[in-house]
């Protein structure tokens, strides 16, 4: 990429100016400079007055990519059921090809990319705590700043209109990034958080008795995994403050991805270990994440529990539900696909998984967006098969899911991107959260136990809101 320079940029915004007052369009302009390094946290707490109800974080389990979006410069949004991969991913392309400008070479990642995600399943009832996340969303930010490996850029998506002055953008952009990259105050996390007032479980005897129904169905009729969720709704003494909660979460999560979007005053937050679907080029990569035992408190206990895992059937079962349904849409989307024999263990802090890791190379004329729609929602977060394991959850499950389970993340120009499933998450209003689990039902579940695993898959959040004690392995 060629080393773009404040002199660079403001000659080129002149004519890029020039051109839209004799066109007579509104045109985004994306300009994209390589900046030091500093901490993505800082990124998104400096953006924190100006742009507290449009903002977005992602980074992955190793921590060697960042996303921090700041404004919301263009947004698309769909409330639609049937085709809301495809209108996405369309308003997209179309926007790219007829109202942007890029500036010299932009690196994947940068420039004008797209963040956001779909709802579980628009056909379930709406709940309005749900109003800012539709059945598909999308944004450019305003600012990104974007980490990869060692390099780190800023990229600005400027809108220019046909009645704008050149001076009212002179030293814009060296302003700007004085502004949001400052360096003062001390680390965040060492803050106190707002208490917790109050706790309550949403129904867990509901969730007990649709566990139980759930198995009798499975039993029953051509259906053989259904995962149940529950909620934990959360009250605190103040406003929440999202900066430190993301940063403990990316401390105390070290092997998940940590994502947030926040929008009018809700932020849907969370760290997941769960990619869906990544493609890099040609290369594409999902993860099969099912079957579920906690952490032991030594690591000789740890060792055991992560073996009787590996051994036991119900999970195995979980598991392997997820491992063809994935298998089936890598083989009809890829060739050279690579899947190992059998899982391994994924930890998290609070919990082990069974973990298949899936690799392909994508065919010609299949998209990110086209994937993620034959993907979701796998087993890991319906079921199986697809339709009916949705039909039982919108009859079972008496809230709006929302954004939990679904698929969040990004895309950029080019097509690259990686999208994760949003589990371990959270809805995050003024001073109140709702926490989200689930469970994936087979038939040998037992209700008991299946509530207890969702108590763990609650603790992320929780831990990060300063709810459980810290348990460190
Ligand atoms: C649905 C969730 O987890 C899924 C992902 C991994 C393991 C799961 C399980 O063992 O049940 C679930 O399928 C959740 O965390 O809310
Ligand atoms: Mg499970």
């Amino acid at each position: 990429m060629i080393a773009v320079t404040d002199q660079f940029i403001q000659k080129q915004l002149k004519e890029v100016i020039e051109c839209v007052n004799i066109d007579g369009k509104t045109k985004l302009v994306s300009l994209v400079k390589k900046v030091k390094p500093i901490d993505p946290l800082i990124f998104y707490r400096n953006g924190t007055k100006e742009f507290s109800h449009q903002r977005f974080f992602w980074q992955d389990p190793d921590r060697t990519f960042s996303l921090v979006g700041l404004g919301y410069t263009h947004i698309i949004s769909t409330e639609r059921h049937q085709d809301r991969f495809h209108y996405i991913e369309k308003e997209w392309k179309r926007f790219i090809d007829r109202d942007v400008i890029c500036m010299g070479d932009i690196p994947s990642g940068t420039g004008p990319l797209l963040f956001g995600g779909f709802s579980f399943d628009p056909k379930q009832d709406k709940d309005t705590r749900w109003n800012e996340f539709s059945s598909g969303k999308f944004v450019v930010p305003a600012y990104l700043y974007t980490v990869k490996g060692g390099e780190a850029f800023f990229t600005a998506n400027l809108l220019i209109h046909p009645t704008d002055e050149t001076q009212k953008y002179n030293h814009f952009f060296e302003e700007k990034e004085k502004q949001l990259f400052q360096l003062n105050g001390t680390p965040r996390v060492q803050e106190e958080l707002s208490h917790i007032i109050s706790k309550h479980e949403v129904e867990p005897d509901l969730f007990k008795q649709s566990v139980q129904e759930a198995t009798n169905r499975i039993k029953r009729e051509q259906i053989e995994k259904v995962v149940l969720a529950r909620q934990l709704d959360l009250f605190f003494n103040e406003p929440l403050k999202k900066d430190v909660i993301l940063e403990r979460l990316t401390k105390e999560q070290p092997t998940s991805y940590v994502y947030t979007f926040d929008s009018k005053g809700y932020s849907f937050i969370g760290a997941s270990p769960e990619r869906l679907i990544k493609r890099s080029e040609n290369n594409v990569f999902s993860t099969c994440l099912a079957g579920s035992i906690r952490r032991g408190y030594t690591l000789r206990e740890d060792e055991e529990l992560g073996q009787q895992l590996l051994a036991d059937e119900k999970n195995l079962i979980e598991h392997d539900v997820v491992v063809h349904m994935i298998k089936e849409a890598m083989i009809e989307n890829c060739t050279d696909i690579q899947l190992p024999k059998g899982p391994s263990l994924y930890k998290t802090k609070h919990i082990q998984h069974l973990y298949t890791p899936v690799k392909g190379v994508i065919r010609d004329g299949v998209t990110l967006f086209s994937f993620l729609e034959k993907l979701h929602p796998t087993p890991a977060l319906g079921g199986f098969p697809q339709k009916k394991a949705l039909e039982v959850i919108r009859e079972l499950e008496n809230f709006e899911r929302g954004w939990y389970a679904a698929p969040i993340g990004w895309m950029d120009m080019k097509g690259n991107g990686e999208f994760i499933v949003g589990i371990r998450s959270g809805l995050l209003s003024e001073q109140e959260a709702t926490l989200f689990a689930g469970c994936g039902i087979v038939a040998d579940s037992d209700p008991e136990s299946e509530y207890e695993e969702t108590k763990i898959k609650f603790n992320p959040m929780l831990s990060a809101l300063g709810g459980v004690d810290h348990v460190t392995h």
